[in-house]
């Protein structure tokens, strides 16, 4: 064996209710006394429910997080959070509301508690992203991992069945790229396992039961388990095909991770027999990408970026981009690599090893 692996400092509480009985708790524990909140429009009444639930500690709640953190949003808010007096920051909701929270912790140092409402992973991670001039930028900051995160399952009753399964699948990317990251560990290999295995077995349940409590609890422990995984290792392929797809041509984080995500896999297994192999246990399948492209499709998941708005005119340009890059990745990324998984996922063909 041959690794290294540093755990990240933060705290997890994991309970039914935490969201509006924890969080206040948490604040107090870091010693903060005037919190920002901030979530998105859609996500207000429950900010807003966690904000009453703080009482004279919450400063104010910002509701303007959006998708991909575009680099003027993330302006106003810090000018907000410095207004508000802030001493630090919750965010409550899914990876927008908390890469936003991530913007304000970046730029001011304020510490940050996550109250993540989907499976995005992102609460988990030390890794910040901003969109400015049609392209997404991502960094790695210890200042923006979140002292604390406050897991609610009760929050994600109200997800629908769709994003529910897309945002699942966005989890389960984590764990698969830090499967054959080339800064894997033993520890990291046995929460991505575990982590694809919850939240696979957990979405079909989630699909047929939406209100089932136990199922939600149990896919976002595979997103705690697949958000650490993402937080301890190096990002590959799949990850910037996403982060293309999504600073450059708009396309929605979690249904675009759907799609690619099974094409990425088996343009990457050749070169990666372990991580396939693991997979393979947690899915109980002797082909991975089928299996993950199946079980989304099942589920009722968009399967093409043709489907999710993406002209074919924009596969070479995408494709350019992402192989111009310097990343670590099983596989070496060609352009013609990187254009071939790019017209499968738009096609939504099956995937081939
Ligand atoms: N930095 C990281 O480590 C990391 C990891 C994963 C994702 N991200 C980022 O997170 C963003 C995507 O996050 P996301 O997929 O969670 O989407 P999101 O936060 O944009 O949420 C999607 C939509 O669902 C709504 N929503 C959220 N929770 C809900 C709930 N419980 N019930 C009903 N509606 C709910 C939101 O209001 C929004 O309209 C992207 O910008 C992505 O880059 C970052
Ligand atoms: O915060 C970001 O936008 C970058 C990290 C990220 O998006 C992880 C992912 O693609 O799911």
């Amino acid at each position: 064996m041959n690794f290294s692996y540093e755990a990240q400092p933060m705290r997890v509480v994991f309970r039914p209710g935490a969201s509006v009985s924890a969080t206040a708790e948490e604040v107090r524990r870091l010693g903060l006394r005037r919190v920002l909140l901030v979530s998105g429009a859609r996500g207000s009444d429950t900010a807003r429910a966690v904000a009453d639930s703080l009482g004279e500690l919450c400063a104010g709640l910002h509701t303007e997080a959006r998708m991909h953190v575009p680099v003027e949003v993330a302006d106003r808010a810090v000018e907000v959070a410095r207004e508000a007096g802030a001493d630090g920051c919750v965010a409550v909701g899914g990876g927008s509301s908390i890469g936003l929270g991530k913007a304000i912790a970046l730029r001011t140092g304020l510490p940050l508690i996550a109250v993540p409402s989907t499976y995005s992973g992102s609460e988990m991670t030390p890794v910040w992203g901003l969109t400015e001039h049609g392209a997404k930028r991502t960094g790695r900051d210890p200042s923006v991992l979140p002292r604390s995160v406050v897991y609610d399952p009760e929050l994600t009753l109200s997800m629908p069945v769709p994003l529910s399964v897309t945002s699942g699948v966005n989890a389960v990317a984590h764990a698969v790229e830090a499967l054959y990251a080339p800064d894997t560990s033993p520890l990291v290999s046995l929460m991505a396992e575990e982590g694809v295995r919850a939240m696979t077995a957990a979405l079909p349940e989630i699909a047929a039961e939406p209100s089932s409590l136990e199922a939600r609890g149990r896919a976002l422990y595979g997103a705690w388990l697949c958000g650490s995984c993402l937080g301890a290792t190096t990002m590959g392929l799949h990850h910037k095909l996403c982060h293309v797809l999504g600073g450059t041509f708009g396309l929605p984080h979690a249904e675009t991770h759907t799609v690619v995500l099974p094409y990425a896999l088996a343009y990457n297994a050749p070169a990666a027999p372990e991580a396939i192999g693991a997979l393979d246990r947690a899915l109980d399948t002797d082909n991975a990408p089928l299996a993950l492209w199946t079980l989304s499709g099942k589920l009722g998941a968009p399967r093409s970026l043709a489907q999710l708005g993406l002209a074919e005119a924009d596969l070479a340009v995408a494709a350019e981009q992402v192989a111009g890059q310097a990343y670590a990745n099983p596989r070496e990324v060609t352009h013609e690599g990187a254009l071939a998984v790019l017209r499968a996922a738009f096609a939504g063909d099956t995937p081939r090893v």
